[in-house]
């Protein structure tokens, strides 16, 4: 893609999807400049993702075509002072802060501008993210269809009412993070049971990519695939029953209550 990719902020969030666009092939490195708030980063940004950098925010705005802001939150405002004058006339600003509207980017920036709101996760790294997404009005045809093709370049894309993107993190932004605890969760009982600590994490995490595609590609309903494992008085049921005594179910929905919640205050 022949389009000036900048990325303001280049963290766990922005490297994940600066790695994952690379990995794709979809830009060069060349095509890709990156500011950071601390010097040690960038340098090690550029060192190791060979892109180019700048120390400055405005110098990455006035190059860009799409441009990625990958800050925190609560840097955010103080991002798009710097930068709102700097901006490219036709740039596409691409956020992926929880919890920040369409509507502030606008406030802050000042003027009519092409926005994407995005809620990206880490599995961006691996080729295998989820990235919800909703577009102000300016944003047209094809500048949807540049920004599609370059976040499909790295897993999956949803477009969603803009109403609804605080729900995201809860259900994808965030829920790897509960994913690795499950994962952690079942190795321990693998290594209570004396299967090695390597070995359990493997078969941990292959279980659970397989559970995820059968999910993805058959179309069967997941309480379908789970009765499909559930032999007749064999041992998952036993499993399932001790799952639902301890309300496995109902602390997955709590937690998901507890992100949202703080998705919608991060932003004010
Ligand atoms: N982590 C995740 O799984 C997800 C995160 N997000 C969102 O992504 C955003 C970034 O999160 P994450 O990557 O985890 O955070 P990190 O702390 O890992 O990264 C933040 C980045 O912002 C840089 N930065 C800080 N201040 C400035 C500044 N004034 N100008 C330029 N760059 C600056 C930091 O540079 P330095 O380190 O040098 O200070 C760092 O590179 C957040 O808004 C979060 O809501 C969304 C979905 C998932
Ligand atoms: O924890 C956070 O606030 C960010 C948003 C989604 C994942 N990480």
């Amino acid at each position: 893609m022949n389009k000036n990719i900048g990325f303001i902020g280049c963290g766990k969030m922005g490297r994940a999807i600066m790695a994952g666009m690379l990995k794709a092939d979809i830009v060069e490195h060349n095509n890709i400049m990156v500011s950071t708030g601390r010097e040690s980063t960038l340098l090690e940004v550029k060192e190791c993702y060979k892109v180019q950098g700048s120390l400055h925010n405005q110098e990455v705005a006035e190059w860009s075509d799409l441009l990625f802001l990958a800050v925190h939150p609560s840097s955010h405002d103080k991002v798009l002072s710097e930068i709102k004058g700097s901006l490219k006339e036709d740039v596409v600003v691409i956020t992926m802060a929880a919890g920040i509207t369409i509507e502030q980017i606008e406030k802050g920036i000042g003027r009519k501008v092409k926005i994407v709101r995005t809620m990206p996760n880490t599995p961006s790294l691996v080729g295998e993210g989820m990235t919800a997404m909703s577009i102000s009005s300016f944003v047209t045809e094809t500048d949807l269809e540049i920004v599609k093709r370059l976040l499909n370049s790295f897993g999956r894309t949803e477009m969603i009412d803009e109403n609804l993107m605080d729900a995201v993190p809860a259900i994808s932004g965030s829920s790897p993070a509960y994913a690795y605890m499950f994962i952690e969760a079942l190795a321990d009982g693998g290594v209570r049971d004396g299967i090695p600590r390597a070995q359990a994490y493997r078969m941990a995490a292959q279980a659970m990519l397989g559970a995820a595609k059968m999910v993805l590609e058959t179309g069967k309903h997941p309480g379908a695939l789970k009765d499909d494992v559930c032999t007749p008085g064999g041992s998952t049921i036993r499993a399932v029953a001790a799952l639902e005594e301890n309300q496995f179910r109902a602390a997955i929905l709590e937690a998901m209550k507890a992100c949202t919640e703080r998705t919608k205050g991060i932003g004010n």
